[in-house]
């Protein structure tokens, strides 16, 4: 087989790039250290594999010889995807083998926020537990409570799981289309109830947004979401920040009912030093960790490395993204 051109703009771990480089030529360029080499190799390349860097039209339009372009991620909101699909670009990403770490994350974030787990650790080490605490510092039960999931995909149901299951939480979610429980999830039929979204709202102590960002879900959680949402209740985003209002957040807790927020993704990324959601005292923050342990960074790089060397053998790969349906 001919060897082609792949541009590594996301350091691979070593054993993945060993498998690219039994095959192929490989580059490796960080467009945010390393602009020099890897503006000189994206012309010739053949295969792109990364993440967290946009691949936009311009980007696009410098890479004429371009098969596939291979995503570390699940989401590919980074991605021109009407642009990849007019230019017959593959894209390939990693679904599925991070769901139930992801699904840890936001758990984390439903327990930090509820238990105020950051808040009471800090008390200690700052040496202010000189007394047994008081009411003032307790926290509320998650076990028992209703859960309000926004998306009820792979992830989703990852979370449903582990409320339904595990903590005996009614299920409420919000999708596009309710999912077939009896073919899907059949552990959670009679746990998870398909709802119309003011009645979630309305009805859950817990909200969790676990959404991809699209056009129809950019600031969809607006001024009137958190209005919607019962008093006293907590909001979790474990999807993307911009499908969230931000300063409508903000305002929510500052002069609403929101209890309190868990957030592991910002509109922007890494968290600019200015933002409010950085200190305050009911938003627990997170660096965009959802999938961040050694096992499952590992087996997304591996996924996406069997995606790319799948597609430039002119293999259907394992895990492709519809530009199409984009
Ligand atoms: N925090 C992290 O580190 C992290 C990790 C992995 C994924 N994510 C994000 O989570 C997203 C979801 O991942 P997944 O694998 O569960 O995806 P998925 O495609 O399996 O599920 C997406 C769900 O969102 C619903 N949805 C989409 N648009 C909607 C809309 N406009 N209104 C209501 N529901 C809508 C779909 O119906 C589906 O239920 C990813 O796209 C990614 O952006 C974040
Ligand atoms: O989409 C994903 O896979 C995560 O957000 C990591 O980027």
């Amino acid at each position: 087989m001919t060897r082609k051109n792949i541009l590594v703009f996301r350091e691979l771990p070593d054993d993945q790039l060993a498998r690219l480089q039994a095959v192929h030529e490989v580059t490796v360029a960080d467009p945010r250290s390393q602009r020099a080499a890897f503006d000189a190799a994206l012309p010739l390349a053949h295969g792109l594999i990364g993440s967290s860097f946009p691949v936009d039209d311009a980007l696009l339009a410098r890479a004429p010889r371009l098969e596939v372009v291979s995503s570390v991620s699940v989401g590919v909101d980074n991605y021109a995807l009407a642009s990849l699909h007019a230019r017959g670009i593959l894209l390939c990403h990693t679904p599925g083998v991070l769901d139930e770490t992801v699904a840890d994350t936001v758990f984390a974030l439903l327990m930090a926020t509820s238990r105020r787990v950051v808040e009471l650790s800090n008390l200690v080490r700052d040496g202010a537990w000189t007394k047994n605490i008081g009411e003032d510092l307790f926290g509320f039960d998650v076990h028992g409570k209703t859960l309000g999931l926004l998306g009820f995909g792979r992830i989703g149901q990852a979370i449903a799981r582990r409320a339904a299951l595990g903590f005996g939480m009614p299920v409420l979610y919000h999708a596009r289309r309710p999912v077939d429980l009896a073919a899907q999830a059949p552990e959670l039929q009679g746990r998870a109830v398909h709802t119309p979204l003011a009645e979630l709202l309305a009805g859950a102590d817990f909200v969790v947004a676990m959404l991809p960002l699209s056009d129809s879900t950019r600031g969809m959680i607006d001024a009137s979401f958190f209005a919607a949402m019962k008093p006293g209740a907590v909001f979790i985003n474990g999807g993307r920040g911009a499908t969230v209002q931000e300063d409508a957040l903000l305002a929510a807790l500052d002069h609403g009912t929101l209890r309190a927020a868990g957030l592991d993704v910002f509109a922007t990324e890494p968290l600019p030093a200015a933002s409010p959601l950085r200190t305050h005292p009911r938003v627990t923050p997170l660096p965009h960790i959802g999938s961040a342990t050694h096992e499952t960074r590992h087996a997304m790089a591996e996924l996406a490395t069997t995606n790319l060397l799948q597609a430039l053998a002119g293999e259907r790969p394992a895990a492709v993204f519809d530009t199409a349906s984009a």
